[in-house]
């Protein structure tokens, strides 16, 4: 059996914030940023790790890469613990944060990765030959010697995923490598991704809120939300959760408070338009006579839900969309 590429069982990493109640003095809370999460990632996965804003998935990968140390709990990554093998496991994984850049913001690209190699102790001909062939997958050729500060953000980002990647490191770890990029930008850099982990066997543990990275990439999902791990397992598993429902679009002629029919609630009300969620055995031409029977309708419209939909519920903690895919905690 091959060493997991993570292991992590029942990490919680709590942080203490003061707060003002009202008076001069302030209060000490404890917040679980991430509250017992246990996984395993194999060698080879494509795995995305998402969930709503505040939920801990920064927190995770700062105790992925040493950053932070858990408060209780252990993680292995690549066999070692990040905090205490902090320098053994840089040689060993790569990290990207979509929204700072590790590169010298005043030097050359090309500096910038000779820099790198350095830091990372790449052999010379080693270097050569990855700088050659990184340069050729993510088309850095015309702005090498463009210092880092006036590149786009497109190509920034993919000198930042070189310089992750010059030391051909087992696992790649990105946070949010798209955020902010144009609809071309993000195509190169997810085909990059895709073959990355499809030619050289590299591990990736993908944090991204972008639907298109997800359904191009992630082949397994975890979500986290509140600390905890609230789905873990294929997308495809997911997937069909969605086909199992449909969304009827329903605009009324004035705002009103959420129509119920057949049992079945308005999940969400903009003014006069709502959205009620048909699981596929509903009747949807009986949920459309009595919702014109009993209502003003001015238009309505019936769509398969998509992943975005299936997210949100999950997101919400909506049950129903709970899938089984691997055991989650309770
Ligand atoms: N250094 C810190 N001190 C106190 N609280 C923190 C600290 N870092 C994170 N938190 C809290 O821990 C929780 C999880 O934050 P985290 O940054 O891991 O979320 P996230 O899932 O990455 O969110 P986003 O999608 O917005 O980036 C939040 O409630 C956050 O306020």
């Amino acid at each position: 059996m091959p060493v997991p590429m993570i292991e992590a069982a029942d990490v919680v990493k709590s942080f203490t914030v003061r707060t003002r109640s009202g008076g001069p003095r302030r209060t000490r809370t404890a917040v679980r940023a991430v509250d017992g999460v246990s996984f395993t990632v194999e060698p080879g996965e494509f795995v995305g790790y998402l969930g709503p804003n505040g939920a801990g998935k920064s927190t995770t990968i700062k105790m992925l890469t040493g950053i932070l140390t858990a408060s209780s709990g252990t993680l292995r990554v690549c066999g070692l613990d990040p905090s205490r093998r902090r320098t053994s496991l840089a040689r060993r994984i790569g990290v990207v944060f979509g929204q700072r850049t590790t590169l010298w913001w005043d030097l050359p690209l090309r500096d910038s990765l000779a820099l790198v190699r350095r830091l990372y102790r790449v052999e010379a001909a080693a270097h050569r030959a990855r700088l050659a062939e990184l340069t050729a997958l993510l088309e850095l050729e015309p702005f090498l010697d463009t210092p880092v500060r006036q590149l786009s953000l497109g190509q920034r980002m993919r000198g930042d995923l070189a310089a992750a990647l010059l030391h051909d490191p087992e696992l790649l770890v990105l946070d949010e490598p798209t955020i902010g990029l144009d609809v071309v930008s993000k195509a190169t850099v997810r085909d990059f991704l895709a073959r990355v982990n499809a030619e050289r066997g590299t591990t990736v543990l993908l944090t991204t809120h972008d639907l298109g990275d997800i359904e191009r990439l992630c082949r397994r999902v975890m979500i986290i939300d509140r600390g905890r791990l609230a789905y873990d397992g294929g997308l495809d598993a997911l997937r069909r959760t969605v086909d199992a429902d449909r969304l009827l679009v329903v605009e009324l002629a004035r705002p009103g408070p959420p129509v119920i029919v057949d049992g079945i609630e308005a999940e969400r009300v903009e003014g006069p338009r709502q959205w009620l969620r048909l699981p596929r055995a509903a009747n949807a031409a009986a949920v459309i006579a009595a919702l014109a029977r009993d209502h003003e309708v001015r238009d309505i419209a019936l769509r398969e839900a998509g992943i975005e939909e299936v997210l949100a519920g999950l997101y919400r903690g909506d049950h129903a969309y709970r899938c089984s895919g691997r055991p989650v905690a309770p």
